[in-house]
């Protein structure tokens, strides 16, 4: 079974996961990056990011290459904007017919809206099978120890479903 994990990540919490699961999985990774992202950590991002998010903008992406029917299991990793996945992500899942295909989905976020924004990717993803989902609280910040155990449970269920 071939794994891609396609993310995308402003200030390197989707990137950590993506990067770890990617061990576990011996998945292809791709990072998706606008040709022009918002300024990570300068609190104006929440008004580019959030204003960008819940008008569905669609930014355009630095070339990526990721060929869908080459696949078997597709994960996306997305931070939680405004309640739903980051415009990187819709753009992502514009140009990329996805039907048929084990998804897992992965969220990071700071506190809340993490089950508006499975529930938005789900519907995204209408035709393909959902077979898990995890999220984490701005995981940079965290416990490493809990981290890495809960993805390393997460994984053995995408290695053994
Ligand atoms: C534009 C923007 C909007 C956000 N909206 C939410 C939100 O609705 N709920 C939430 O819990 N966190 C929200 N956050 C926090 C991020 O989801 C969280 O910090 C996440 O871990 C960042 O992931 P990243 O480092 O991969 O970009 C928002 C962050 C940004 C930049």
């Amino acid at each position: 079974m071939k794994t891609l994990i396609i993310y995308y990540s402003l200030e390197g919490n989707t990137e950590m996961i993506a990067n770890k699961m990617r061990e576990h999985l011996q998945a292809d990774i791709v990072r998706l990056m606008p040709k022009k992202d918002i300024p990570a950590g300068n609190i104006k991002k929440y008004i580019w990011g959030g204003k960008s998010a819940l008008f569905g903008e669609k930014p355009e992406l630095e070339p990526y290459e990721a060929k869908i029917e080459d696949y078997d299991i597709i994960v996306i990793g997305t931070p939680v904007w405004a309640s739903t996945y980051a415009p990187a992500i819709g753009t992502f899942l514009s140009e990329n017919k996805i039907q048929g295909k084990d998804i897992y989905l992965v969220a990071c976020h700071g506190g809340g809206g993490s089950d508006k924004c499975f529930n938005k990717l789900e519907e995204k993803l209408q035709g393909n099978q959902i077979k898990g989902k995890i999220e984490f609280v701005d995981p940079t910040k965290g416990s490493n120890m809990e981290i890495n155990e809960r993805i390393k449970e997460f994984c053995k269920n995408i290695l053994n479903p």
